[in-house]
């Protein structure tokens, strides 16, 4: 699903409305039905007692006006409250207005404080609350009459219904502009906005819903960025099958470059998420003194120790040759988690992040080596992936971690221009970034997958879908999404947290058995 910023979603409605043809009218009438749609198939027992519609100057008020109407025509008890005056509501929205007036639905009106203090029981014992005061044409913070309706809203026990956007919520940064309203449900048009999916915006939404307001699907084929909203309907139209006549070949040979003393459980991981993504074959490279360890661990992976190496255990430079020769044999590889931060390791890891012949995954100590080189990796001989969670980010752009946090979706854009490849910057609302221009924002996983080890499964994954033949973009989207879902099947079925970054890779198998049989529409 596609994903876009308020004045990106302005022009696909100008567009449809001025070039398609279809009239305004017709999108706010599906808007506001769709809306109430939604609405009584989630809080069926609410809307029978009340629903309270606040409604603000501009058309995000017009949607909630035709909620209203929808409600009220099926013999509900509903009211709306006019934030702004009459005159105010234009174009479609005064259309509405002038339909629930003649409709007899119960007209409130508020446009100073003291008159909406008089009001406040009304909001604060309502049933139900609907929330259509600013949409995607929020332009500033907000005061006054509209900041206490929000703070009202907020205090009020009932549960709000969101109309395309929390109001005072920004589209585009999901920062509050002054306050905004902490929904329940926000049920928003056509297409999901950027500040409704990352944070703080993606707390004030509640559960997201999209409405279909009759955009025609090939204005938002041909017309929408190539930005996307990682869901299960995604994930499932991503996954390829496999072909009944296949071998272990067919779905590649992925090297995994991972391991030292004291961080040998890097390797298994990275390996135990590779096997469980479905990967042919996985050799497991470390220093020679670890590979008996490994190998007991693994009995699905061949392992392989070199020398010499470094006296923490590591690979050293010398090694290079060797696992570049190697390589060349190999569908995809993984460099980096637990492979040591001394100097020697450190320019092993350089050296091979720039020259390994195939499709590789940087991740963990090789992300460290390349601390304010990002540039470095315009040269590589293969397209890379890279996965920085926020402090390795911090240490390839050299900015604070503060400033990459502020800005996730911006950093990993310019990590992906800076290096010519791939980026997904880890943390709550994964992002992922390509040299292209191509960008997404994941929507699964909770907290419980902030524990060691869980990057390193994700590293094996996304090594393993490399491996079979996923191009760069592609992977790294499907990865993180499958990761995340992981981690939201173990928190529905093991508990919030405490499960273990082996148990994520081993949930991967019943992801896919779930993706295949997906015939869901989010
Ligand atoms: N044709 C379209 O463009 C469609 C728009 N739809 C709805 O229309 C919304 C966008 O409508 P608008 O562009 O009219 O914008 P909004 O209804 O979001 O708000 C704009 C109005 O609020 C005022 N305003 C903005 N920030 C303010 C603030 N901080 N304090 C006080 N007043 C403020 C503006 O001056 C303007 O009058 C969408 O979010 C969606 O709900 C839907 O009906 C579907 C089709
Ligand atoms: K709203």
């Amino acid at each position: 699903m596609r994903l876009v910023y308020a004045a990106e979603m302005q022009a696909l409605d100008r567009f449809t409305i001025q070039e398609v043809g279809v009239p305004a009218e017709v999108l706010m009438e599906n808007a506001g039905r769709g809306v109430a749609e939604i609405l009584l198939s989630r809080f069926p027992e609410e809307a029978r007692r009340g629903t309270l519609i606040l409604c603000g100057p501009g058309n995000n008020g017009g949607d909630g006006l035709v909620v209203a109407r929808h409600l009220h025509q099926r013999g509900l008890p509903v009211k709306v409250l006019l934030l702004a005056p009459e005159e105010k509501y234009r174009g479609e929205a005064g259309i509405n207005l002038r339909v629930a007036r003649y409709a007899g639905i119960p007209l409130l009106r508020a446009q100073d404080e003291a008159t909406l203090e008089a009001l406040a029981p009304e909001i604060l014992g309502a049933p139900l609350l609907v929330d259509a005061l600013f949409g995607t044409g929020l332009s500033r913070e907000v005061s006054g009459v509209f900041a206490r309706a929000i703070e009202l809203m907020n205090q009020a026990p009932a549960p709000v219904v969101a109309v395309d956007m929390p109001s005072g919520l920004s589209a585009d940064t999901g920062r509050p502009l002054g306050v905004a309203v902490r929904a329940t449900l926000t049920a928003t048009m056509a297409l999901p906005k950027v500040g409704q999916v990352i944070y703080p915006g993606r707390e004030y939404v509640g559960e997201l819903r999209v409405v279909d307001i009759g955009m025609p699907p090939r204005v938002i084929e041909e017309r929408a960025p190539a930005r996307f909203y990682l869901t299960r309907k995604w994930a499932a139209g991503c996954l390829k099958g496999r072909p009944p006549e296949s071998h272990k070949g067919t779905f590649g040979h992925l090297l995994v470059l991972a391991g030292s003393r004291g961080k040998s459980g890097a390797a298994v991981l990275c390996a135990r998420g590779a096997l469980r993504a479905g990967v042919g074959l996985v050799t497991l490279v470390s220093a020679a003194s670890l590979q008996p360890l490994l190998a007991s661990y693994l009995p699905e992976a061949l392992t392989w120790g070199l020398s010499p190496e470094t006296p923490e255990g590591e690979l050293s430079p010398e090694c290079a040759g060797e696992i570049l020769s190697r390589a060349e044999r190999m569908r995809a590889a993984v460099l980096g988690p637990g492979f040591g931060l001394s100097e020697a390791a450190g320019q092993l890891a350089r050296r091979l992040a720039r020259e390994l012949p195939v499709p590789t995954v940087l991740d963990a100590d090789a992300l460290t080596a390349l601390s304010g080189r990002l540039e470095e990796l315009k040269e590589a001989r293969a397209p890379r992936v890279l996965t920085p969670h926020p402090g390795e980010m911090a240490r390839l752009l050299g900015l604070p971690k503060e400033e990459i946090q502020a800005r996730r979706l911006e950093i990993a854009r310019e990590a992906a221009r800076k290096s010519h490849q791939v980026v997904v910057l880890k943390g709550a609302a994964t992002v992922v970034a390509a040299p292209d221009g191509r960008e997404a924002v994941n929507s699964a996983g909770n907290p419980g997958l902030a524990q060691g080890g869980t990057g390193d499964v994700l590293s094996g994954l996304l090594g393993a879908l490399l491996a079979q033949g996923y191009e760069p973009f592609e992977a790294a989207c499907l990865a993180v999404y499958l990761h995340g879902a992981a981690g939201d099947l173990l928190s529905r079925r093991v508990g919030p947290f405490g499960f273990t970054a082996s148990e994520v890779a081993d949930a991967l198998p019943r992801l896919f058995r779930e993706l295949v049989l997906y015939a869901g529409n989010i």
